[in-house]
């Protein structure tokens, strides 16, 4: 569902909109790439293979890239796939399916507020064997953004604070929380905290940010991919 921004009316009209079968054969074959894409990042942070190998395999991934140079979008377009800003975002270094850099997290509600399930490979390492300490910082910054969008107030991250209380291990199920605890105009507050999936009562990271939903009259200029109803202008 489509939590919508109040911004003044769009000008312009976009193209014919994609059906929802469409949407979901672009879907699934985003995800495939995305997929390839993920094996293919943990591999090349993963291998021993000898440097003629290498440039051998980057000769071959340079020959891929040059396919998909063609058609591209423009850095402010949504995708049409989305449901900016509170569903999908398809390309999320967090939660995109489409996305290499993303773990992808995986997020559903809870009775307060929303809960992220993932697990972190060798690409996202800070400590040998352990989370990097901006990848935690990431997965809470964005589910935290997300929380604020679940209950109806999608904002941008003003202030993160974050507290590091014991390593987060790569290559183990995680849980993520977040939940907004109070508002005040605008601004949201919410917590947020990272476990295991095996001891969800130990806090591995905790979190409390503060976010702001911007001004109506500023989210054209903010975002001009939107349309005036808040869905993506068209892909
Ligand atoms: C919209 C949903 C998008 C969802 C995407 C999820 C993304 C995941 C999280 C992120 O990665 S967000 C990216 C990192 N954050 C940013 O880039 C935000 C940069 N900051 C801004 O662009 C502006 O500060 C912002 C649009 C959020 C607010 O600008 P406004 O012009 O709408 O706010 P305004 O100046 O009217 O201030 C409203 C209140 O917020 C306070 N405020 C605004 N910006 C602040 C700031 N940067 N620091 C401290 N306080 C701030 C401001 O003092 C005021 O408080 P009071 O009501 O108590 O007076």
């Amino acid at each position: 569902m489509h939590t919508s921004f109040t911004g003044p009316p769009a000008a312009d009209t976009h193209p014919t909109p994609a059906t929802a079968e469409e949407l979901e054969r672009h879907k699934a074959a985003i995800t495939r790439l995305g997929n390839e894409l993920r094996a293919l990042v943990e591999a090349a942070v993963r291998t021993a293979a000898t440097p003629d190998t290498l440039h051998r395999v980057a000769e071959g991934v340079r020959h891929v890239t040059g396919q998909l140079t063609g058609r591209r979008r423009a850095r402010a377009d949504i995708p049409e796939v989305d449901e900016f800003p509170a569903g999908t975002r398809i390309y999320s270094p967090v939660t995109g399916a489409g996305s290499p850099l993303a773990p992808p997290l995986r997020v559903t509600p809870t009775d307060d507020g929303l809960i992220g399930h993932c697990t972190l490979g060798i690409a996202h390492e800070g400590p040998p064997g352990y989370g990097h300490g901006g990848m935690s910082a990431m997965l809470l910054d964005e589910l935290m953004g997300r929380a604020c969008a679940a209950a109806g107030a999608p904002g941008l991250t003003i202030s993160l604070q974050m507290r590091y209380h014991r390593p987060v291990p790569l290559e183990t199920p995680l849980r993520i929380l977040a939940r907004v605890t109070g508002t005040d105009h605008r601004k949201s507050f919410v917590t947020g905290s990272i476990t295991t999936e095996a001891d969800p009562a130990t806090d591995l990271v905790t979190a409390e940010g503060v976010f702001v939903a911007p001004d109506p009259r500023r989210v054209r200029a903010l975002f001009p991919g939107l349309t005036a109803d808040g869905d993506p202008a068209g892909g």
